[in-house]
Parts: structure tokens; C-alpha cells; sequence
């Protein structure tokens, strides 16, 4: 049996980076940009738990979430036409790492630390991880994390730019580069 090449056009586009880098906001608009439908993984396991993020934490333990995650994302890789975020520690898993980069056409968003530490007060009630770590920690982890986002197909620098521009820019690239790669 020949398996053929899911075509470039339908290839689902997946968002990673950094904890709110905007992979969350900029994966909505970039879906409704291309009528496609949007999937933040966080969500999905939210639903599953009917718990936030951070209570699922308290209660299973990260280890149980990185599970699940890996779960989710290995499943869901596969399905066409989606935008996908994932969680800013997904790519922590080879696996995850594999099964993005082959099936679909991956995003780095990347913000430097400069425009990232003005955003802490928007997110730090809903990301377990940052809680409890001073700011040293959580530059170090900001550092840390930055080579495991080395796994993508496209790095986006979104300093000093708005959500719309971002997903603008994402769009038009896409649309380049379905027709270089795969004219019509
Ligand atoms: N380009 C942007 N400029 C300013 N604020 C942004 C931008 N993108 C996202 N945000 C804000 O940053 C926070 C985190 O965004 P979110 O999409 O949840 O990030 P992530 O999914 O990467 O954790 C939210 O409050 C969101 O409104
Ligand atoms: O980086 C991480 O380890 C995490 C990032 C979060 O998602 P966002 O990147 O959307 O904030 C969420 O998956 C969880 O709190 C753990
Ligand atoms: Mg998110």
C-alpha cells in the first residue's frame, strides 16, 4: 500500500512557543482567516477534566498532564485543516515534537524576553508553572525552553506587533508558500 503526502494546503498549521506568546489568540485568528477549524489543546484537556489548567495540576500531578497531553496532540496532529495551539511545554516530548513536524506545518512564535515580562501579570493566575518561581526562575526557564522551539518550520518575531498583524503576516506567508511548494 503507497501512503500518500497529506498536499501542503491541508497540512494543519500548529502554534508553539513560550507560555503567552499569544499561540492561544493568534491560532483563533489565523483560523478564521482560513475558515478552518481552531483547536487550543489546553482547552481540549480542560474539557476532558472539566477543571482549568491549574487545578488539573493540583489534582493529577504534571507528570499525569504531560500524559494526556501527549495524548491529545499525537491524535490530533493527524487531522486536516485545523490550526492547533499547543501548551508552552508540549514540545518538552519528542514525541509531540515528531508527530507536529511531520504531519503538520509548524510556528515558532517568538518574543523576546524584553515584550514577554510585560505580559506576566496577564497569565501567572493560569499557569502553574510560572507560580511560585521569582523572576531570575522564570527567565531561566524563558532561556531554557528557548531549544526545544528550534523544532519548527517558520519562526514568527512578534515584538511590538498587534494579534491582527501577526495572523495577517502568518496568512500571507502560508499563501506564498502553498503556491511556490504546491502551485495549483
Ligand atoms: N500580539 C499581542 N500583543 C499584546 N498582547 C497579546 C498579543 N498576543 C496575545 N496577547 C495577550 O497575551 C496574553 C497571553 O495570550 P495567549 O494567547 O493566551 O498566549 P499563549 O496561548 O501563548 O499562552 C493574553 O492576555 C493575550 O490577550
Ligand atoms: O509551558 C507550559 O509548561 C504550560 C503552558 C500552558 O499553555 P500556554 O503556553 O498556552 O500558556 C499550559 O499548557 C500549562 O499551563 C503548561
Ligand atoms: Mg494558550
Amino acid at each position: 500500500m503507497t501512503v500518500r503526502e497529506v498536499p501542503l494546503r491541508e497540512k494543519s498549521i500548529v502554534f508553539i512557543g513560550f507560555m503567552g506568546v499569544g499561540k492561544t489568540t493568534i491560532g483563533k485568528l489565523v483560523a478564521k482567516k482560513l475558515y478552518r477549524d481552531f483547536i487550543d489543546i489546553d482547552q481540549v484537556i480542560e474539557e476532558e477534566y472539566g477543571a482549568p489548567t491549574s487545578e488539573i495540576f493540583k489534582q493529577i500531578g504534571e507528570k499525569a498532564f504531560r500524559a494526556k497531553e501527549k495524548e491529545v496532540i499525537t491524535k490530533l496532529s493527524k487531522k486536516k485543516l485545523s490550526v492547533l495551539s499547543l501548551g508552552g511545554g508540549a514540545f518538552l516530548q519528542e514525541d509531540i515534537r515528531e508527530a507536529c513536524t511531520k504531519n503538520c506545518i509548524v510556528f515558532f512564535l517568538d518574543l523576546s524576553w524584553e515584550y514577554w515580562k510585560d505580559r506576566i501579570s496577564l497569565i501567572i493566575d493560569s499557569r502553574p508553572v510560572l507560580q511560585g518561581r521569582n523572576i531570575d526562575e522564570i527567565l531561566e526557564l524563558f532561556n531554557s525552553r528557548q531549544e526545544i522551539y528550534q523544532y519548527h518550520h517558520s519562526r514568527v518575531k512578534t515584538d511590538s506587533q498587534e494579534a491582527e498583524e501577526i495572523a495577517d503576516y502568518i496568512v500571507d506567508s502560508l499563501k506564498v508558500a502553498w503556491d511556490i511548494y504546491e502551485p495549483r
